[in-house]
């Protein structure tokens, strides 16, 4: 064992080197690792002898390396170890361009890999089986490795994304797709920006997510169509925004960014099924072609309908034709042959649809609707009853979850928490989710006066215009349970004083339910006005004036309404007050103005009530007024 002298010459030298080396500049910087997996595609062709494109061997890699946007050989000689020999690296971070405040992982060198197939392929040329090899190979170098851009040609490429966005199993690693309408050699050629965009994202982002880079845009993989065959801009991603745009500077929407749920490792599934199949609806299909679609072996067709979903309901013979297959287990989904929507159940001829087994696809694009199925159908142990449910439902935000409008929830706290158990993936379901709960959100914190709770939820994107499902605002139960401070933040905020809940009642209705007076005057002030049906108003002053409920006629008086209103029989507040002997009612009536002088269909003023029945007390006080009044008229006032 070591002396004591010879251990502190170890520390002593030691320990210097060891700081030495954690402070020294000329130590390689981080890097991140990525690999690229090169299927084909016109990203990397050259004109061959017939003047037509066709991908060659070698060729890319060998001519990267010659471009210093592409290969920083400096850093590479110096820098790289033996067995990093078949790296390229791009130039330090100062060149990228990587402006954005937030999400990338600062100063890393992006080295690459490219692991390049034999033979090349067109995309046309690719079949299920090159989905699977691609998986594997993620598969296999998955822990070794950052992210992972896939060069591949853009005609089957939203095929190639969706599904492997499906097969691809707890994904927590960025995977890009891209490739270029112009061969990246070329003078003019889309192809540099799109591979160097996707290095960098899938280098410096942790999107664990199947995208698709194309025209400075990250798209969700399962979302994209190739929409034009000659534009830059090739992919549209039809029915979600864009996951990050690469301009100035790069933004990630964070927020629509696709987490699986659960602590899973990463797998991949790569037998996908076969036997499935696209139908466009035409008018005028015939049965028979449609019969001849759904023989064995076909296990799932993806339906193309028009518009919202819909299919003619006046063709039972078609209809039938889908309900047998579907009773015999295919699986048929039904989307919309429209780029943009979703189906939904509005029309008869949607419904008809339904009704004969056939599945809701929502806003899957036909790509999506496709691969889902095949990945569904591929799931040897699953029941068909469980294949049925995971075709329904959002497996990696390929479709949009529409929250249920009716959620109630308590505590502010959770949306985040709701929207990741519904595996909400999209600003636009976060926005629908939150549409759905916020109104409950805010009337509870309405309900307790809750101002602070109130702000908070304006500030993530609430708004004060929006009712539960009783059609009820948060300023309709700050009125009824006469939060003065909150009425006044609300109104501030721009919460309108004319909405109405499902039963018609308004937030002055309510004020004066709560007999909330300066809430009255507040909303008064601010242009409320009673909505009430003369004849109900009326009902509503006999009844108060009937109760004695004084503060109720104030209430309502301070609102504007008139005393005199007449019920059914023209019976006025002071009719009722004068039959039934309330005399604080009388007291309050007469002094705000009510009139003695009305009849009602029997012929009786309110007078002639108290006569009859011998209220002296009453008489007397009618009588007061009406010298009052003679009185006031006389000297003109
Ligand atoms: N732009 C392209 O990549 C088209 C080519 N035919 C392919 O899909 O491989």
């Amino acid at each position: 064992m070591a002396d004591t002298t010879e251990l502190k010459n170890h520390v002593s030298q030691k320990r210097p080197l060891l700081a030495q080396s954690l402070m020294d500049s000329s130590e390689p910087e981080p890097t991140s690792r990525v690999l690229v997996i090169y299927t084909g595609g016109t990203i990397g062709m050259k004109t061959n002898d017939n003047g037509v494109y066709e991908p060659k061997e070698d060729f890319l890699v060998n001519k990267l390396r010659t471009l210093p946007m592409f290969h920083d050989k400096e850093y590479a000689e110096s820098h790289f170890a033996e067995d990093e020999e078949d790296f390229l690296v791009m130039p330090p971070k100062e060149f990228l361009g990587v402006r954005s405040k937030q999400g990338h992982q600062k100063g890393r060198r992006v080295m690459y890999r490219i692991m390049e197939y034999k033979p090349l392929l067109d995309s046309s040329n690719m079949m299920m089986t090159d989905w699977g090899k691609i998986a594997s190979d993620l598969y296999d170098h998955y822990d070794h490795y950052d992210g992972f851009v896939v060069l591949h040609g853009t005609d089957t490429m939203a095929y190639t994304a969706s599904a492997l966005s499906f097969m691809c199993e707890n994904l927590g690693k960025t995977i890009i797709l891209t490739g270029s309408q112009i061969p990246i050699f070329e003078v003019r050629s889309d192809g540099r920006d799109n591979f160097l965009s996707s290095l960098i994202m899938a280098g410096l982002y942790n999107i664990p997510e199947v995208l698709v880079c194309f025209d400075n845009k990250i798209l969700r993989g399962n979302r994209t169509i190739k929409n034009d065959a000659g534009s830059f801009a090739a992919f549209i991603s039809p029915n979600l925004p864009p996951i990050a745009t690469l301009e100035i500077r790069i933004s990630v929407d964070w927020s629509a960014v696709f987490r699986a749920p659960g602590t899973e490792k990463f797998r991949v599934h790569t037998n996908m099924c076969q036997n499935v199949g696209l139908l466009r609806m035409f008018p005028g299909i015939t049965t028979q072609t449609v019969r001849g679609f759904l023989q064995p072996p076909m296990q799932g067709v993806v339906l193309q309908t028009y518009g919202a979903g819909n299919a003619p309901d006046n063709r039972p013979d078609l209809l039938n034709v889908l309900k047998e297959a579907s009773n015999i287990g295919v699986i048929i989904i039904n989307i919309t042959q429209c780029t943009r929507g979703c189906v939904m159940t509005s029309y008869a001829t949607g419904k008809a649809l339904e009704d004969s087994g056939v599945i809701c696809g929502g806003d899957m694009t036909p790509e999506a609707a496709l691969t889902k199925l095949s990945y569904v159908l591929s799931k040897e142990t699953w029941t068909l009853e469980k294949k049925r449910k995971f075709v329904k439902r959002n497996l990696r935000g390929e479709m949009t979850v529409v929250a249920k409008e009716n959620i109630t929830i308590l505590d502010f706290e959770l949306i985040e928490t709701v929207a990741r158990a519904l595996s909400v993936s999209s600003t636009e379901e976060v926005k629908k989710l939150r549409d759905a709960l916020y109104p409950s959100l805010m009337c509870a914190a309405a309900q307790t006066g809750d101002n602070q709770a109130l702000e908070k939820l304006r500030s993530l994107g609430g708004n004060f215009s929006s009712h539960n499902q009783d059609g009820r605002t948060a300023l309709h139960v700050a009125c009824r349970e006469g939060h003065v401070s909150t009425v006044q933040y609300l109104l501030h905020q721009g919460a309108s004083v004319h909405v109405k809940d499902c039963n018609g009642i308004t937030p002055l209705l309510d004020a004066i339910k709560g007999k909330h007076m300066s809430i009255i005057r507040l909303l008064m002030k601010t242009g409320a006005i009673l909505t009430l049906k003369p004849f109900v108003l009326a009902m509503e002053l006999c009844c108060a004036a009937a109760m004695e409920d004084i503060e109720t006629l104030q209430a309502f008086r301070s609102a504007g309404a008139d005393l005199n209103e007449m019920d059914y029989d023209k019976r006025t507040a002071l009719h009722v007050a004068v039959d039934t002997e309330c005399k604080r009612s009388v007291h309050f009536l007469l002094d705000n103005g009510a009139s003695w002088t009305l009849q009602d269909i029997f012929g009786n003023t309110a007078l002639d009530c108290a006569k009859k029945r011998n209220s002296r007390e009453i008489i007397e006080m009618i009588e007061k007024k009406e010298q009052e009044a003679s009185l006031n008229t006389e000297n003109g006032t």
